[in-house]
């Protein structure tokens, strides 16, 4: 198999075309950004869960922006903060790969995708869990990415194995103390969630643990001033978040901190949020595939409590003004925004027109990026999907759904080993493992790796009785399964809404049907964190969100007159095996499981002859 699949090279697809850049700023485009962002005595620029995105979202127009008007954006708001004699701090909170052609679409994951994320001045980088799947990638990141980052890289809890000493490090530094342009000394910590699905090439140190490390105490315990503590990471900010690990060091913190003021930046859960801690502790998140930029901004720093020498209210500028929470004794004040990944955000944030805005910085990178896109073959069109389908905008059931619509007759009629084509299957797949929604249009090689991609290989027990192997979806996707994959596509408790049933994680917390419509509005995100309903940048309609179940079935090859087989082969990812014994029962041990159709036939291989084989009327006339 090539890298393709298993169903021949590029160069056998009939339909090859290109899939041009939608031009942001269409007329079409009456949205935009609400008022101008408030400047305070530092501010943040927040990237989270990027999983590759770095071309921007060529098929939606309101994420459009790719990682060259990025940079520039960047740039110029590094400039316009040293204009107004302020800090401007960029964090990025991990999670840079699995998402997108542009990360996944080489033989090893970011390969062409790492150096374009690098052009990004970060003052703060970790590691998320999608860094520590697979051994090689964990390796990257300890010998090349942490290396060129150097202290900027923060991972409190996570370490490599160094292949020449044999020995488990950090993967970067433990943490970092810095004093800001402008005077500020900070304390940054950058914390994992307890991960524990990484490859025997890393550990995690649970955050527990982690607090009573001794070079965390001595840090805490140094004598030398803190204006600031940073507390980062690939972890959800919102507390009651059964994944996040936050609050717990934020506590380990404040036991000999009690007033310094706590910004945390957060990820993992692709959920736009924003938590009160506490006084002087409150944290952002920052969305999830380049759909948002997260903003926060500080002030309440004098001379009786920090090093800050610059502005204390930025001239021209609305400044922050609200304290974290209200009757607050605290001197800090705080602003919030989840900005659209779009040019027209980036143009009216740095006050540009379209003939001002670009850099040359900037053009560079959009250029690398296309020259990957190319090389890659990236916009090569497999065929003309007829609809949209989506993950949880319909019901799990719904055809627009993409489990029923898409993955199921996709799985069915692809995944077949020829010598077993008689036999009756049943496919098990986590919803986790299908990460996009999928665009009426030309379905291209770039969207094989926005749907699927993973490279979980299908792996099967053969003649197993039906009884038993129909009984483990329902197994799987009963209690425990949330307990296993904490913080993947289950929404927690408080998100139920009796009337309306469960939203997912894209706009976790506004109940569904509640629309806040305006003239001109698009659908997009409605965010509720603790401060309410006013943090997106851009007001958007909300987009309808069912709950979807844990994992999905798909069966083939079934007795046509309806009746159930004695016997199925269970097909399943490799990445659920270990849960599918577990739900099998007595019986069943991993010397069963062999790989269906062979070892290297993955997640990644099913869209594309499903493409070709599905998809291929009107797909020389594709309309985008
Ligand atoms: N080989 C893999 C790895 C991960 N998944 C799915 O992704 C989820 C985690 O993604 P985040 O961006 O939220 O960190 C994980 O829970 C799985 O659902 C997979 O399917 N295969
Ligand atoms: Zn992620
Ligand atoms: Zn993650």
């Amino acid at each position: 198999c090539g890298d393709h699949g298993c169903y021949g090279p590029i160069d056998k697809v009939e339909h090859v075309r290109h899939v041009k850049r939608m031009q942001p700023g269409a007329p079409n485009a009456t949205y935009g950004p609400k008022a101008p962002l408030e400047w305070g005595q530092v501010n943040f620029l927040h990237t989270t869960d990027t999983h590759g995105w770095l071309e921007g979202h060529l098929k939606e127009q309101n994420y459009g922006a790719d990682w060259g008007d990025f940079v520039t954006f960047s740039r110029r708001m590094k400039q316009t903060a040293g204009n107004m004699g302020v800090d401007l701090l960029l964090v990025d909170t991990g999670d840079l790969h699995d998402g997108n052609g542009v990360s996944d679409a080489t033989k090893q994951d970011g390969t062409k995708s790492m150096p374009i994320f690098d052009e990004i001045e970060y003052d703060l980088l970790t590691i998320g869990n999608h860094e520590l799947y697979v051994t090689e990638v964990a390796y990257q990141m300890f010998n090349e990415y942490a290396k060129k980052w150097g202290d900027r890289y923060v991972t409190s809890n996570v370490k490599v194995l160094n292949q020449k000493t044999g020995k488990f490090e950090y993967v970067g530094a433990t943490h970092r103390y810095f004093t800001t342009p402008k005077g500020l000394r900070v304390m940054a910590f950058g914390v994992l969630f307890d991960f524990t699905g990484n490859s025997n090439a890393s550990q995690v140190i649970k955050a527990k643990d982690m607090i009573k490390e001794s070079w965390f105490n001595e840090a805490l315990a140094s004598k030398e001033p803190v204006d600031l503590f940073i507390l980062f990471g690939h972890n959800p900010v919102r507390p009651t978040d059964s994944a996040s690990t936050f609050k717990l060091v934020l506590d380990a913190i404040r036991a000999s901190h009690a007033k310094t003021p706590i910004q945390v930046l957060g990820g993992h859960s692709h959920i736009r949020d924003f938590a009160v801690y506490d006084d002087s502790a409150v944290g952002i998140e920052s969305g999830r595939y380049c759909e948002t930029l997260g903003w926060m901004s500080v002030s309440g720093f004098d001379s009786s409590n920090s090093g800050f020498k610059g502005v204390k209210n930025p001239h021209g500028v609305p400044n922050p003004s609200r304290p974290a929470k209200e009757g607050s004794k605290s001197p800090f004040v705080y602003s919030r925004r989840y900005l659209d990944w779009n040019r027209k955000t980036f143009l009216y944030h740095s006050k540009q027109t379209e003939k001002t805005y670009d850099y040359h910085s900037g053009l560079r990178v959009t250029g690398d990026i296309t020259k990957v896109r190319d090389e890659l073959k990236l916009g090569q069109v497999y065929g003309c999907a007829p609809q949209d389908y989506c993950i949880d905008c319909a019901p799990f059931t719904d055809p627009k759904n993409i489990f029923p619509g898409v993955i199921y007759p996709a799985v069915s009629a692809v995944v077949l080993n020829e010598t077993r084509k008689d036999k009756s299957r049943i496919i098990l797949g986590n919803t986790g493992a299908i990460r996009f929604d999928l665009h009426k249009g030309p379905f291209t090689y770039d969207d094989n790796f926005i749907v699927a991609p993973f490279r979980d290989v299908f792996l099967y027990i053969a003649d197993v009785p039906f009884d038993k192997a129909s009984a483990v979806l329902d197994k799987l996707n009963k209690g425990i399964v949330n307990k296993r994959f904490v913080s993947t596509r289950v929404p927690s408790d408080e998100c139920t809404n009796p009337t309306l049933g469960y939203m997912s994680r894209r706009d976790v917390r506004e109940p569904r049907g509640i629309v806040r419509r305006q003239d001109g509005v698009v659908p997009g995100y409605t965010t509720k964190d603790d401060w309410g309903t006013d943090g997106d940048d851009t007001e958007h309609s909300a987009i309808p969100s069912y709950r979807i179940p844990g994992y999905w079935e798909a069966r083939a090859s079934f007795p046509k007159d309806g009746s159930n087989p004695d016997k199925v082969d269970l097909i399943f990812f490799d990445f659920i095996q270990s849960l599918v014994l577990q739900d099998l029962g007595a019986g069943y041990t991993a010397d069963m499981v062999q790989c269906y159709i062979n070892c290297t036939f993955t997640s990644q291989d099913f869209m594309l002859p499903y493409a070709k084989l599905a998809w291929q009327e009107n797909v020389d006339d594709c309309p985008l």
